[in-house]
């Protein structure tokens, strides 16, 4: 197939694969319960966090000044949950996205979610000093 896809430049481009992103999510049998039940996510303040954080790491905005792994900590998520989330993540930048800054959208968050997962299986009273 020839590739017509455009590589991610701008914040058009991040709202773009934020928001095909948690529309998966929401449609998601696993990850859906967790946003949408769990965590009661509030997506009108959620989703412009995320525009935030994309937009930092891949346009190097510095919009982002928050901390995420500790909303992460209360989740009751695994393994299984990130290999989803991964799945969903990288089909939204294959469908959207070709080029240098798509493929490092996905290894950044193959990194971050394997520091997640690997920060929360050590989760417990000790996991967060
Ligand atoms: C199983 C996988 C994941 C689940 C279920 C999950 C779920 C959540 C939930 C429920 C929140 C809190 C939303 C709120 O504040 O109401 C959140 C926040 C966030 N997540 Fe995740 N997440 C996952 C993986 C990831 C990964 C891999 C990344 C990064 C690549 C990520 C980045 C963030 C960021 C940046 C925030 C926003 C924190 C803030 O508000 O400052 N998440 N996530």
């Amino acid at each position: 197939m020839t590739s017509t896809r455009p590589d991610i430049t701008s914040e058009a481009d991040v709202k773009r694969l934020v928001d095909t992103f948690y529309n998966k999510v929401n449609a998601d049998a696993l990850l859906a319960p967790i946003f949408n039940g769990f965590a009661q996510v509030d997506w009108p303040r959620h989703l412009p966090a995320m525009y935030d954080f994309w937009s930092s790491l891949l346009l190097g905005t510095s919009r982002y000044h928050g901390r995420p792994f500790p909303k992460h900590l209360p989740l009751p998520i695994d393994a299984t949950h990130f290999e989803q989330w991964l799945v969903l993540f990288n089909a939204t930048v294959e469908e959207l996205f070709a080029g240098p800054r798509a493929e490092e959208a996905k290894v950044r968050a193959l990194n971050i979610a394997n520091m997640f997962e690997f920060r929360l299986r050590g989760r417990g009273p000790l996991s967060l000093l």
